[in-house]
């Protein structure tokens, strides 16, 4: 089918208009997008991309072009400033890639945005297989993802609350997109649009009954410091009878189900309107929480643990807490105590002996500590929940021990969680801080768990 895909491109990509004519030529018929869409849905995985980079490579900026253009702008440098700004706006148009028209006729044309959204998923997973990682593919990616934070601005999105009464399927929907906290049954996706609990999500006009992205709120007296008491626990009350306690709102999930929209942000978007309804509903709401997994933590220590063996003594516990865990398992400190403690760590054992977890707690919450606020990829958070909330502008509240004692949560985390926590007036500027300076905001528990953990290692 190269053959025949060189043939459609250059049938249905239509050149660039010339500078002259570019607002006075007639749009391609809307045929040439429904045409390229069928052939493109046609194809296998390998054969998309190869589309895609012919598309990007043979149908994109005309560079000779904008190279003459650009000397002619440093020849009329001593012009009049009108000859300046004329030739300026011809280089603009000259940088304007041959495929982009295509994507905005695309967009035109019916399920032509939920294509393009499809579509740039398929570019992303190309971009991060490493397949062809040409510039030309991220350029593409870059001009489809200024068009869809475009089309999917916050002033175009609609806020939806969903409730039991909404229709079957988006609450289908709702419970399959649940990445965070899995919705098992009826009796769950009930529970998190009952009682003393909110589910918001944003649609689009173009995907219509396609939730954007999905918040599941709880609202409580304070900010809950365990999970099961928010999706586990049956709520005795039909309905929310006395809200006048209500002054905190608790994110316990947020999950984005179309993976063409990343970094369009759309998750911190929702929160800040979710906020907003929330004030509205519960004008004396003061307190605006997250209640965070923390994926990646429990390999991110048995990597520790197991670098460390080949060295050795491991200052990561304190010699008392070395000699309990000794105890307890029957070995030796210098005998391979460490990868008694990393067996127990991997079967999640040490949750069932009291006197384990009660030697484990003060060491793991530092380690945890140190994960979320020392470990850093390219400066900003290891932790990807953690880089999402930071880049909104929370502050790193409170670590929670025993807050997720699911088998998943114990697995994953140790069982700890932690409050990202939405002081409104501070979210822009620490959000500022963190994006351009690398600063993390945290509290006095988070900052003291961090330094106790450098005590003990020259981490
Ligand atoms: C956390 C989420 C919602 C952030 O999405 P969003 O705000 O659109 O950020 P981005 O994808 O535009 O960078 C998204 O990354 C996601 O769904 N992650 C998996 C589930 C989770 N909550 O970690």
């Amino acid at each position: 089918p190269v053959r025949s895909m060189e043939e459609i491109l250059t049938r249905v990509v239509v050149p660039l208009p010339t500078y002259e004519t570019r607002e006075k030529s007639p749009p391609p018929p809307e045929s040439n997008s429904v045409e390229f869409m069928h052939f493109y849905r046609s194809l296998e995985k390998e054969e998309k991309s190869q589309l895609l980079a012919k598309l990007s490579h043979d149908f994109g900026v005309d560079h000779k072009g904008v190279s003459e253009l650009a000397g002619k702008l440093l020849d009329t440098q001593q012009r009049d400033l009108a000859t300046i700004l004329q030739v300026e706006d011809r280089l603009r148009y000259s940088l304007t890639p041959r495929y982009k028209q295509l994507l905005n006729h695309i967009s035109r044309v019916e399920s032509g945005v939920k294509f393009l959204v499809d579509l740039r998923a398929d570019l992303l997973e190309i971009i991060s297989s490493k397949a062809s990682d040409s510039p030309h593919i991220r350029d593409l990616n870059g001009t489809l993802k200024s068009l869809l934070s475009e089309w999917f601005s916050v002033g175009l999105l609609r806020l939806e609350r969903i409730t039991w009464q909404s229709p079957c399927e988006i609450l289908q929907k709702i419970s399959q997109y649940e990445a965070v906290h899995p919705v098992r049954n009826w009796t769950d996706i009930k529970r998190r649009v009952g009682p003393y609990r909110r589910c918001y999500a944003f649609t689009h006009a173009a995907m219509p009954g396609e939730p954007l992205v999905v918040l599941h709120v709880a609202l409580t007296e304070d900010i809950s410091d365990n999970i099961q008491s928010i999706v586990r626990e049956f709520a005795t009350l039909d309905s929310e009878e006395d809200v006048s306690k209500v002054n905190t709102a608790v994110f316990y999930s947020i999950s984005s189900t179309q993976a063409g929209l990343q970094g369009v942000e759309l998750g911190n978007v929702l929160i800040k309107r979710v906020v907003r309804e929330l004030q509205s509903e519960f004008p004396h709401m003061s307190q605006f929480s997250s209640l965070s997994p923390i994926p990646g933590f429990s390999s991110w220590l048995q990597g520790l643990l197991s670098q460390h063996r080949k060295e050795g003594r491991v200052e990561l516990l304190t010699d008392c807490e070395w000699g309990k865990v000794a105890d307890v398992t029957n070995t030796t400190p210098d005998t391979n105590v460490l990868d008694a403690l990393r067996k127990l760590i991997s079967t999640g054992d040490w949750t069932r002996s009291e006197h384990l977890v009660h030697i484990l707690e003060p060491a793991l919450m530092r380690l945890c500590a140190w994960y979320l606020y020392g470990e850093k990829r390219r400066g900003y958070a290891l932790n990807p929940v953690a880089n999402f909330h930071l880049q909104n502008g929370a502050t790193m509240w409170r670590l929670n021990w025993h807050a997720d004692t699911s088998p998943r949560g114990v697995a994953n985390s140790c069982g700890i969680m932690v409050n990202y926590r939405y002081f409104l007036q501070e979210t822009t500027s620490n959000s500022a801080a963190y994006m351009h300076n690398k600063i993390i905001t945290a509290t006095e528990q988070v900052l003291g768990l961090v330094s106790q953990f450098q005590k003990n290692s020259k981490l």
